[in-house]
């Protein structure tokens, strides 16, 4: 019950920008907080942030073991604390990356779209929305560090980044695998995807529910580099500098230039695009196939 007040007041959050949550890591600075003299944490209990003020970056860390599913409370914190970063003229850029082992997201959380009330789905739907609006549009630059499995939603929030490192991990396999649970990807998820990695690609990709090891990964680009995996993080820091070495002002139009038409596609018809997802999501048919996925996960271990 309190969860599930909570994850109202913070979806609520989402509609009023001026609100903040407190910050769980206040202040938090020096080595212990991951890089050196002058690393700052803030953020909430599944995203956390550490900043580096005097770089200008920051890095999110998604943090929701045991698989980074995206709850409500994930994505409405992360939302928040990535507002908090554009608002803040100190940070230009900021690296997204997962705090769960071996799993950077295992996407959507399936227990959000699983047995639940109308209301509900259309909360869940709104803050998978917003998500994808403010990393798509953010004026940083936004790479993705990706180091595990990123299926489906997973896989669309590194594409919503400006660039994609992926660690050279053969299980670390990547893309939106949706058809593969009975869904389908919704026309943002698809144009995302169309954008990165061209029509034909992603036609395959997309029926076909595929899920692409990193070298296969870098070959269709649905990611931009492969690394070993302990240099994720260096390499990505490395691109930042690259990215942060063109002026804000031209780079940000740019980007939007990039990708506003895609974005306003969806922004103006987001609540016909939430009644869409409600029929859809509903159907027997589709709660079926949810919850025969969700029970061979929950049996794989067994
Ligand atoms: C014409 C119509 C047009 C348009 C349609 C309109 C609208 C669209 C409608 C719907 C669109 C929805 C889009 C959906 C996007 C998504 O992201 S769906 C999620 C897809 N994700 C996956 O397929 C990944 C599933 N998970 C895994 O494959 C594995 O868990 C893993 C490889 C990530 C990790 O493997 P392991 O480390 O072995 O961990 P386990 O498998 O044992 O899992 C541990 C624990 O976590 C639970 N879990 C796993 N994934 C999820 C998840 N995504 N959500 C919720 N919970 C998850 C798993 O069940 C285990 O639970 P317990 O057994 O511990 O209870």
């Amino acid at each position: 019950m309190a969860l599930m007040v909570g994850a109202r007041v913070l979806a609520r959050n989402l509609l009023r920008p001026w609100s903040r949550l407190p910050d769980a890591v206040p202040g938090r600075t020096g080595p212990a907080a991951g890089g050196g003299d002058g690393v700052r944490c803030f953020g909430s209990p599944r995203v956390l942030v550490e900043t580096d003020p005097a770089k200008g970056v920051a890095v999110i860390k998604l943090k929701n073991p045991p698989v980074n599913s995206l709850s409500l409370e994930v994505l409405t914190e992360f939302v928040i604390s990535l507002e908090k970063l554009e608002n803040d003229k100190t940070f230009r850029g900021v690296i997204v990356t997962s705090d769960c082992p071996g799993i950077f997201s295992a996407g959507l959380d399936l227990t959000e779209m699983c047995g639940k009330s109308q209301a509900h789905y259309a909360e869940y739907w709104r803050a998978v929305q917003e998500l994808w609006l403010r990393l798509y549009l953010s004026n940083l630059v936004v790479i993705a560090a990706i180091n595990g499995v990123s299926p489906a939603g997973g896989c669309l929030i590194s594409l919503t980044c400006d660039y994609r490192v992926l660690a050279d991990n053969p299980k670390y396999s990547i893309g939106l695998n949706e058809t593969l649970l009975g869904i389908v990807a919704p026309s943002w998820f698809k144009d995302t995807l169309v954008n990165t990695v061209g029509h034909r690609t992603a036609e395959r990709a997309l029926q076909l529910g595929l899920l692409f090891p990193p070298a296969e990964a870098l070959r269709v680009g649905i990611v931009d580099q492969v690394v070993p995996e302990d240099q994720v993080h260096s390499a990505a820091l490395s691109v930042m500098a690259r990215w942060l070495a063109i002026p804000d002002h031209a780079r940000q139009l740019t980007k939007n230039l990039m990708r506003k038409p895609t974005a306003d596609r969806l922004v103006k018809q987001r609540d016909a695009d939430i009644q869409y997802f409600l029929q859809f999501i509903s159907r027997d048919s589709i709660q079926k196939s949810l919850r025969v996925y969700l029970d061979k996960l929950r049996q794989k271990k067994g």
